[in-house]
């Protein structure tokens, strides 16, 4: 909610990131791709105990995530595949990394279990009840760029604080899901 507000902020920047890509020819679906393999990346470096590398990495495809619908965007060619591709890659993004994190033993296993379950079910009910007709439900104390920044901001500090990262994530991810529940619940009822 917080950070969503500062697209526009950041949107003039991600343009002149973007031109030199449209020019050179890359679709919108192509950078989305590249996005999820840099986070495919970053989750091994997770797996390998190599918090901070894989923090760059993650940082890299994040931004890679916020130039594929810039260059959609701007070049006219937003489309519902793109949006839906995005989407997907950013569950099998969000899965991955915990996915690392667990295998590389940097958190109890059970603690980055419960954590995908509040990130899912977070941009589950976004999903579920805007087809349902609740309108934008962009809300939350933390949504997804929330959640990669914690996540990133732990792993720069070292392998050592990585569980506290994901705990943090775990607990405000479960406290979004029930703001977006209770808002779900007063637009739908
Ligand atoms: C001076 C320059 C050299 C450098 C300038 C750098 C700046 C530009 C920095 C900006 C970085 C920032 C944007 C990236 C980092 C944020 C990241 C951590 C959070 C991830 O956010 C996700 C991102 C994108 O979300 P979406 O995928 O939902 O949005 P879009 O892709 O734009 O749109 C989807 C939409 O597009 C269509 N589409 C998409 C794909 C496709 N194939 N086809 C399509 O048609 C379709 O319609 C889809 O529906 O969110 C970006 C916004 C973000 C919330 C803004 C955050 C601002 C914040 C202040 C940034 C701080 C970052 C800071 C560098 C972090 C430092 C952390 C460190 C200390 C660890
Ligand atoms: O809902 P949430 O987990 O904060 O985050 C999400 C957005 O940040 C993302 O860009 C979008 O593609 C997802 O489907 C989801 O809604
Ligand atoms: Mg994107
Ligand atoms: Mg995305």
């Amino acid at each position: 909610m917080v950070l969503n507000r500062y697209r526009e902020n950041v949107r003039g920047y991600l343009e002149a990131i973007v031109r030199p890509l449209a020019k050179a020819g890359l679709t919108p679906n192509a950078v989305t791709l590249i996005g999820l393999i840099l986070s495919l990346l970053s989750a091994y470096l997770y797996y390998l105990r190599e918090p901070r590398v894989a923090a760059l990495v993650l940082l890299i495809g994040s931004l890679i995530d916020a130039l594929d619908g810039t260059l959609a965007r701007l070049t006219g060619k937003t489309s519902k595949f793109g949006a839906f591709l995005d989407s997907t890659f950013d569950r099998i993004s969000d899965g991955a990394v915990l996915f690392g994190i667990a295998l590389g033993s940097l958190v109890d296993w059970r603690v980055a279990f419960l954590t995908l379950i509040g990130s899912y079910l977070v941009s589950y009910e976004r999903c579920r009840a805007e087809l349902a007709g609740s309108g934008k439900l962009a809300v939350g104390i933390a949504e997804r760029a929330e959640r990669l920044i914690i996540m990133m901001v732990f792993s720069f500090l070292g392998a050592e604080y990585v569980k506290y990262g994901v705990y943090l994530v775990g607990i405000l991810a479960w406290i979004t899901v029930f703001q977006r529940f209770y808002t779900a619940y007063q637009r739908l009822k």
